[in-house]
């Protein structure tokens, strides 16, 4: 099983809903060619919160402040039964520096309102726009026919919306 993180840094944002989300469109690994948010798998001794900030910065080098993290999500998504990942999701309305295209990543602005849901995992529709929205959610996906997770038929879903996430590591004890 593995732990991973998506960050969806926000601009525009008065009160709550923001005007604009940056996404990637991913350059290689699972999900190559679909649009995202900058994220990735836990690193060894990592938290969900430092490994946000620190594929962000890795991704598209924008410094994301700590203090302006706030978890979303936490979502799990099953292959052919079994856990494959669980992803820890943030909102981030507060970074320095421009983003830039990596090896692995070529960031782009977009409204919340022409979000490029065709070009991105089919999952993301249903979960996304409430975490735009400044909504919490818990939701379990089931893939099929995998492996790899990205080749494989999104079958099923259960979420739960408003509830309190925890902010930490789900199968390590720091964090
Ligand atoms: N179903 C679904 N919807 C939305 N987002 C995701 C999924 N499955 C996923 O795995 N993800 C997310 C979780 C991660 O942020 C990325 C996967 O990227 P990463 O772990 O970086 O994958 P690789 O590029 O293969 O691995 P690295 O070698 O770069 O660590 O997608």
């Amino acid at each position: 099983m593995t732990e991973a993180t998506l960050c969806f840094p926000l601009r525009g944002t008065d009160g709550v809903t923001p005007e604009e989300v940056l996404l990637i469109e991913k350059r290689r690994g699972l999900g190559e060619g679909w649009y995202n948010g900058p994220g990735g798998k836990l690193e060894a001794e990592e938290t969900p919160r430092e490994c946000a900030i620190r594929e962000t910065r890795e991704e598209v080098g924008l410094e994301v402040d700590p203090a302006a993290l706030e978890k979303a999500a936490e979502l799990t998504f099953r292959l052919d039964g079994d856990v494959h990942t669980v992803c820890h999701v943030y909102r981030a309305d507060r970074f320095e520096g421009e983003p830039v295209t990596t090896p692995e990543a070529r960031p782009e602005w977009f409204s919340v309102e022409e979000i490029p849901y065709d070009q991105m995992w089919d999952d993301d529709r249903l979960w996304l726009p409430g975490v735009l929205s400044g909504r919490t959610v818990v939701g379990e996906f089931a893939f099929e026919g995998g492996p790899p997770l990205d080749e494989a038929d999104f079958v099923d879903h259960d979420l739960g919306w408003d509830v309190p996430i925890t902010d930490g590591s789900t199968t390590r004890s720091r964090g």
